[in-house]
């Protein structure tokens, strides 16, 4: 069986017409399929008019009780319903998750190092035996950035890795291609020409690029949850325009590609 892990960004989902677009993408596209989704941007407008300010450090969120409040009601509530309820109007049997629910995924708070995240998620555990039933029920699992650690508390988790860690575990079992969906057209050498698409990056070309700084904030966990997903065998890592979502599905050129080490080839 081949699966498809698509996640999609908190810029698209932010903008209606936007996230409808993608979402009839999302319904035309073929096989069996999982929709992890973050909705970073609503949390943070959410919180701030609620006066609880966002803060970030490298593209995640530093997560107080009142943060994780806001996020657990903004991405497992008001975003994963509004996505489930479009996809039903899709005739696609969606299924809204957090980690919780059917213990899907069990993480551990994140010990402080440096920094302290507070109520963020490092995952541990995928129930991979849950997807699959589901998805041999054609039902399509919609998952959102909250885990829990299986002790009662629930954990802000940054949704590239949930998509990065259900497509490393199913990929024991399946052929898993995975599609980081966003607003740009890729990895971009200068974010404000949407021409100047990195291609085809690989980790030196990353290192080199983060240290630029032409790779900043939400764009690094993308990547490393996107080279981590390859080591550990995804079949096929891309990020791109979320609405190239269905050319990249057929590989044609669009986006970024994420090119697995030479020695993998082997
Ligand atoms: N080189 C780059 N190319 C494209 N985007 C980049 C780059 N470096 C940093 N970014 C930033 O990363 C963001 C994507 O990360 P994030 O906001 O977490 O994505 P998502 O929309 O999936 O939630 C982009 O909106 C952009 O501002
Ligand atoms: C710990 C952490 O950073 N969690 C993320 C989860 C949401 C997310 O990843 O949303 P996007 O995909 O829209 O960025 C956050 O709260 O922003």
């Amino acid at each position: 069986m081949n699966v498809s892990i698509i996640k999609i960004g908190g810029n698209v989902i932010d903008f209606p017409e936007k996230l409808d677009e993608f979402l009839y993408l999302f319904s035309r596209f073929p096989g069996k399929k999982i929709l992890v989704h973050g909705g970073g941007v609503l949390a943070s407008k959410f919180g701030e008019s609620l006066g609880v300010m966002p803060e970030m450090v490298d593209g995640r969120r530093i997560t107080d009780k009142d943060t994780l409040d806001i996020v657990t009601m903004v991405y497992a509530g008001l975003i994963n319903k509004q996505i489930v309820a479009k996809l039903q109007a899709l005739k696609q049997n969606a299924l809204g998750m957090t980690g919780a629910d059917g213990n899907l995924i069990r993480s551990v708070k994140r010990p402080v190092k440096n920094i302290d995240y507070g109520f963020v998620g490092d995952i541990q555990e995928v129930n991979v035996g849950l997807l699959q039933t589901l998805l041999d029920a054609d039902i399509i699992p919609v998952v959102c950035a909250i885990t829990h650690d299986k002790k009662g508390q629930l954990l802000n988790t940054n949704a590239d890795g949930i998509a990065s860690e259900l497509a490393t575990n199913l990929s024991k079992k399946f052929k898993v291609n995975l599609y980081f969906c966003f607003n740009k057209a890729g990895v971009l050498i200068d974010e404000k020409n949407e021409n100047s698409i990195v291609p085809l990056i690989n980790e030196e070309i990353y290192a080199e690029l983060k240290k630029e700084n032409v790779i900043h904030s939400g764009m690094i966990p993308k990547l490393d949850n996107a080279f981590a997903a390859l080591q550990k065998g995804v079949n096929h890592v891309w990020i791109g325009k979320a609405e190239n979502l269905l050319l990249a599905a057929k590989g044609k050129l669009s986006g970024t590609t994420i090119e697995r080490h030479k020695y993998d080839l082997y």
